[in-house]
């Protein structure tokens, strides 16, 4: 049997799979978390992501191995290859003035989706770039190259072999805001504007094809795949074709489809970022999603489980309460200083099982607030394939067809950036034209009575929140 690897770097953790190359079964599998915040060492990486290999029984009989991750987060390296600071993650909003200024000095929204396909806002590496050359203009004078989690840790992987080594892939270069994704090229321009200097001489990460390898494992010399972005990572693991729509409650919330023409949307809802084929990926990502209900299972003093049992103990509608759960500012829409807040309670309505309602209601208004942000680009979202670690919510599986007002199609447990990591490493391990196809087993698909009320109220107390 020919065995290889995918690896998800994500926010909160780390998790590899050692995977049956012919059929995908998952043979062996390892996790380790990651430290709490926005701002992160990234040596606290390499040391979760060995953990999670030895714990998987390590990579040394894989014939190939890729890296997904996190998209975004700013890896600033010096000439000599060592972490200038410690990265800024996707989710980090200091650099909102600077996303701002760079969408002005540029001429505007329309003039940046032309460019590279996405508004810049807080998440996107070039506004981080930016805040940088301002906060820390040391540092952004040191900067001899720029990676993304993902290319930092394959080129961890291969022993690191000086800056000119490093590599990507065209699905996590879309996210960084200076990578035209239909042109296929950097935008240098772009990297020096953010930079405030003439960037010609700053080693950005060479964009592989997309079963394409540049490196190799230092330990064993199997293939480093080139890597991807999580959501596209999530695709490749679903399996999805073009049309196809995947929603994803991890840290972040993302409603991603699979296109084969890029979307422009100069009100920055939509980020038109790649895929992992040669495709595009045009996505829409909240930055309040799973850990709403960490918040809100800590504050009801309950686990994951009863927080869903009480919430569906509740009528729909939470007795009029409406959660705008916007704790870590927003991206979609754009409201980095924003903060949560709870409506309409009353005396009577003030119960825990409301509570526990309004927050999957809130979650998922947003969702759904999401979907029509990518209907609005004329794509038919009729159907979703739900991933994330909330997915394991059986709450969320049978509030998420009514609240959503879709088909919701749940996998099996596992995964899916993971397996799409690994479905790339067995593609390039193949040599093959075409990706590989790993049927799914076991595929549920939900629906229920819809509550378009639900999602009205969401979208009304959003438009306030947003001024509008
Ligand atoms: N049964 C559950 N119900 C709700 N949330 C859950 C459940 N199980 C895990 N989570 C949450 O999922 C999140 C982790 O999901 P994951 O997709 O791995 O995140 P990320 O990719 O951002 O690191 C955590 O916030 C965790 O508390
Ligand atoms: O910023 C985005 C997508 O644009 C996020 O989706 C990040 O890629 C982090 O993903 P998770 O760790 O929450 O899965």
């Amino acid at each position: 049997m020919t065995l290889v690897a995918g690896i998800d770097s994500s926010t909160q953790s780390v998790k590899v799979l050692v995977v049956d190359a012919e059929s995908g079964a998952v043979v062996r599998q390892g996790r380790a978390a990651h430290p709490d915040g926005t701002e992160v060492a990234p040596s606290a990486w390499w040391t979760a992501l060995g953990e999670a290999m030895e714990s998987a029984g390590g990579l040394d009989d894989v014939a190939a191995v890729s890296v997904g991750g996190q998209q975004h987060g700013m890896v600033a390296l010096d000439a000599s290859g060592a972490v200038i600071r410690d990265a800024l993650l996707w989710n980090d909003t200091r650099s909102a003035p600077a996303a701002s200024d760079l969408t002005e000095e540029l001429g505007g929204p329309q003039a940046w989706v032309d460019a590279v396909g996405s508004v810049p806002v807080a998440s996107l590496t070039a506004t981080k770039l930016r805040w940088l050359a301002d906060a820390e203009p040391d540092h952004a004078a040191a900067v001899a190259a720029v990676a993304l989690p993902h290319d930092w840790l394959t080129w961890q992987l291969a022993g690191a072999p000086g800056i000119e080594a490093l590599v990507t892939d065209r699905s996590d270069a879309s996210g960084t805001a200076y990578f035209d994704a239909v042109g296929n090229a950097y935008r240098r321009d772009l990297l020096g504007l953010a930079l405030r200097r003439d960037a010609a001489d700053v080693v950005l990460p060479r964009v592989l094809g997309p079963a394409e390898s540049g490196l190799a494992m230092a330990t064993s010399g199997a293939p480093l795949g080139p890597g991807c972005g999580d959501n596209a990572g999530a695709a490749l693991g679903l399996g999805l074709t073009p049309g196809e729509t995947s929603l994803s409650l991890g840290t972040s919330g993302v409603v991603a489809v699979v296109s084969t023409t890029p979307v422009a949307d100069a009100s920055g809802a939509i980020n038109g970022f790649a895929d992992a084929t040669g495709e595009y990926l045009p996505l829409a990502c909240t930055l309040n999603a799973a850990q709403v209900f960490d918040v809100f299972a800590r504050l009801l003093g309950v686990d994951h489980r009863a927080l869903g049992e009480l919430a569906l103990s509740a009528e729909p509608g939470a007795g009029g309460l409406v959660l705008l759960p916007l704790f870590n500012g927003e991206r979609t829409p754009n409201l980095p200083d924003a903060t949560a807040s709870l409506r309409h309670m009353t005396m009577a309505n003030s119960t825990r099982a409301n509570l526990a309602r309004a927050a999957f209601e809130g979650v998922l208004g947003h969702m759904a607030y999401a979907l029509d942000a990518v209907r609005s680009f004329g794509v038919a979202v009729e159907r979703v394939s739900l991933v994330g670690g909330a997915a394991k919510s059986a709450a969320i599986r049978q509030l998420a067809p009514s609240i959503l007002g879709v088909e919701v199609v749940v996998p099996p447990d596992g995964e899916y950036v993971a397996l799409g990591a690994a479905k790339q490493a067995a593609w390039v391990a193949s040599g093959a034209a075409e990706v590989p196809v790993w049927p799914l087993a076991g595929v549920e698909t939900l629906a229920g009575d819809d509550t378009p009320f639900i999602r009205q109220r969401f979208a009304e107390a959003l438009a306030e929140a947003e001024g509008v």
